[in-house]
């Protein structure tokens, strides 16, 4: 069987996350495991609270899984603090990891803020360089770039900007568009677009956790990664028009809905 480790926050409210991250490698039929960066306690409405685990910690559990159930694919998402980042950087550089896959969390649908703003410099420094492929949205992606993002030309500046001290995939979520769901994807100098039309369902949480988990389950059972991508494409939007409504505000995903 395929093995995909997430690192990652913990969503109480299991709509994005490590929950979600779960959930989607589940759906695909991959073994999943976590390391937890830190606990959230939230729900569709909003983030009430966080509480980061030690550096040291999260460590032991990369050192535990690594040295024993070995990933053949890695997802990160929230890694909230420098001294995180640093940390995991380490031990995919100690182990050798392959074949991961970055989503920049940095706000969640909610608005509160995932990760501190010093360590923006420490996730480009330390951690892009391990990464085969980041998927920043547009708010991220006008973070990272500096460019501010309103037409696909300005996707193109701030990807070019990006490209300049990023060396692997980038891939530019359009889920907060207003009239498609297309994703570009950008590398080494060339664009493809991944069209997605627009599913009118306002539970939404969790869907960048969901479409990153969902690329790294298909790089690990092989898949290239334009493949992995529209794969990936394929089974978010599905999980969308699902519709499920749960919770108060914006509401989780349904990660099963192949087995319905
Ligand atoms: N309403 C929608 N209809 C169809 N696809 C969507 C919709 N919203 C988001 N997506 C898709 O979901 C994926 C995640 O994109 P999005 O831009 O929402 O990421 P995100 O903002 O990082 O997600 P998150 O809400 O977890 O922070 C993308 O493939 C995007 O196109
Ligand atoms: C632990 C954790 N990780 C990621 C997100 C981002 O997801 P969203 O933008 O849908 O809130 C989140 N809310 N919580």
């Amino acid at each position: 069987m395929k093995t995909v480790l997430t690192i990652a926050g913990s969503d109480c409210s299991g709509g994005a996350g490590i929950q979600a991250d779960l959930k989607t490698m589940a759906a695909h039929g991959v073994y999943g495991m976590s390391a937890i960066a830190a606990l959230t306690a939230q729900n569709t409405t909003g983030v009430a609270g966080i509480y980061h685990v030690s550096r040291d910690f999260l460590e032991q559990q990369l050192d535990c899984i690594f040295t024993d159930i070995y990933p053949d694919a890695v997802k990160i998402g929230m890694v909230s603090e420098k001294e995180l980042i640093e940390g995991i950087a380490g031990k995919l550089k100690q182990y050798g990891a392959k074949n991961i896959v970055l989503d920049p969390v940095m706000v969640s649908t909610s608005g509160s803020r995932l990760l501190s703003g010093d360590a923006i410099g420490t996730l480009k420094e330390v951690l892009f360089p391990l990464a085969d492929i980041i998927t920043p949205n547009v708010p991220e992606a006008e973070v990272l770039s500096g460019v501010s993002i309103r037409t696909k030309e300005d996707m193109e500046e701030a990807a070019s900007k990006i490209g300049e001290y990023f060396d692997g995939y980038i891939l530019m979520k359009g889920g907060h568009s207003v009239e498609d769901a297309n994703d570009y994807l950008f590398y080494h100098g060339k664009k493809k677009m991944f069209r997605g039309t627009r599913v009118e369902n306002e539970n939404t949480h969790g869907t960048g956790c969901t479409l990153s988990s969902a690329i790294a389950s298909n790089l690990a059972m092989g898949c290239d990664m334009e493949t992995s991508i529209q794969n990936g494409k394929e089974y978010i939007t599905g999980a969308l028009l699902d519709g499920l409504d749960l919770g108060k505000g914006s509401g989780p995903l349904n990660h099963m809905y192949r087995l319905k």
